[in-house]
């Protein structure tokens, strides 16, 4: 078996507690041959600021850019607030993101069969619900320019953002998105903004024409992306694949965790173009949550969205489906069995620490043998 070179940046807050967890699974699965593992780490966000000045150091990023794949826990926090902007701590996933060109960034919201009750919904609202929203990464108003605060000639300030984006952005991931409908249920839902924005107007169009084009077989609705918000805590079952701009993506993502039970349950991959000549992509495996200061360094973060992460890696990555969903089956047993973190427990039901949440999950994998 080929050794495959992670790379682990931990990150602040929880980010270093829930990473831990993936440590350990490493561990386990290079043990007992399921993977051949070989890990370096770095520091990013809040964590390198201390260390170096800059969100993330030269060296971190030539290391994510020479590894088979990068495993990031979260970053920020109150710590860092007065911190100039461009060194903030979300600046170093930011870069990260861009410099790796990670496009494409896939959040499943799925809701295990334990956590029906669980979420923030009826049961029967969301018992077998199984969602991909596919958000584009890259553009948008995260890096649109320019970008600035400038003072005007009455003393008054002016901040701009500038949401950009071009027809080439928009294919590339509108393509990613029907490919995932393909495999699953056949229905893509575009959400975005066309009543008020252009870049909606261009986003409609274009998905449109890449539909009509390549994908006429699936069906494609269109969806104001405050009514999908809205939809989506109503009837989330209507929904397959969502695709989005990166600023609508991040809001949906958060509502649909929820759905889940959790914030603590949502995964994602963070993928790159197709190499043309040996068909890698680079990738980023990323929680959707942050690095939650509220319950930092108590123990009481759920590391289920991180090794769910970890487990799209193993699959998207790495090709290693039999891994992947032997951690899949684990993380459903271990809720079956009904194993809660705190975000997950019932009120007065008794909570579980991160590490005996990754313990139990590792350690349900190792029955599966
Ligand atoms: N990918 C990232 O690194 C990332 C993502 C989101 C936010 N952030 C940053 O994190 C910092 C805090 O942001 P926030 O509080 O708005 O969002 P957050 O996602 O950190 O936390 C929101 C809420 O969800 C809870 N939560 C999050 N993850 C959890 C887990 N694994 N288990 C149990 N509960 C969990 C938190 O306790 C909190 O109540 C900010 O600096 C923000 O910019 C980073
Ligand atoms: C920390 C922040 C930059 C990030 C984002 O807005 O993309 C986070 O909220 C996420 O969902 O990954
Ligand atoms: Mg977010």
């Amino acid at each position: 078996m080929a050794t495959q070179k992670l790379l682990l940046l931990p990150g602040d807050g929880i980010g270093v507690e829930v990473m831990a967890e993936v440590r350990r699974l490493i561990a386990f699965l290079n043990k007992s041959g399921l993977a051949s593992f070989e890990t370096e780490e770095d520091l990013v966000g809040g964590s390198a600021y201390d260390a170096h000045g800059k969100a993330i150091s030269e060296d971190a990023m030539k290391r994510a850019q020479e590894a088979d794949a990068v495993m990031f826990g979260a970053v920020g926090g109150p710590k860092w607030a007065d911190v100039p902007y461009e060194a903030r701590p979300e600046a170093g996933l930011l870069r990260l993101r861009k410099d790796l060109g990670l496009f494409a960034n896939l959040r499943p919201a799925v809701c295990y069969p334990a956590l029906a009750d669980a979420s923030s919904l009826k049961r029967e609202l969301v018992e077998g619900l199984d969602i991909m929203i596919v958000r584009e990464l890259t553009g948008g108003v995260y890096f649109g320019e320019p970008k600035e605060i400038v003072t005007l000639e009455n003393g008054q300030k002016r901040a701009v953002d500038t949401q950009v984006y071009t027809t080439h952005e928009i294919e590339r991931i509108a393509r990613v998105a029907f490919d995932l409908a393909k495999v699953r249920k056949g229905l893509l839902h575009s959400s975005e903004k066309h009543n008020v924005m252009k870049s909606g107007v261009l986003w409609k169009q274009v998905v449109t024409s890449v539909h009509k084009a390549e994908y006429p077989e699936l069906k494609l609705e269109h969806i104001l992306a405050d009514n999908c918000g809205m939809q989506l805590v109503r009837t989330p079952k209507q929904f397959d694949v969502i695709v989005c701009d990166n600023l609508f993506g991040d809001m949906l993502s958060d509502v649909a965790a929820m759905l889940t039970g959790s914030l603590g349950m949502l995964p994602s991959a963070s993928l790159g173009a197709a190499d043309a000549r040996t068909g890698k992509r680079k990738a980023m495996y990323e929680p959707v949550h942050g690095s939650a200061p509220d319950i930092a360094g108590k123990g009481l973060a759920n590391p289920i969205a991180t090794l769910a992460s970890f487990g799209m890696a193993l699959r998207y990555s790495f090709g290693l489906s039999e891994a992947a969903d032997r951690l899949d089956a684990a993380i459903a047993d271990v809720l079956g069995e009904g194993l809660r973190t705190k975000d997950i427990a019932a009120p007065g039901q008794n909570a579980v620490s991160t590490s005996d949440m990754g313990g139990a999950v590792i350690k349900a994998m190792e029955r599966a043998r």
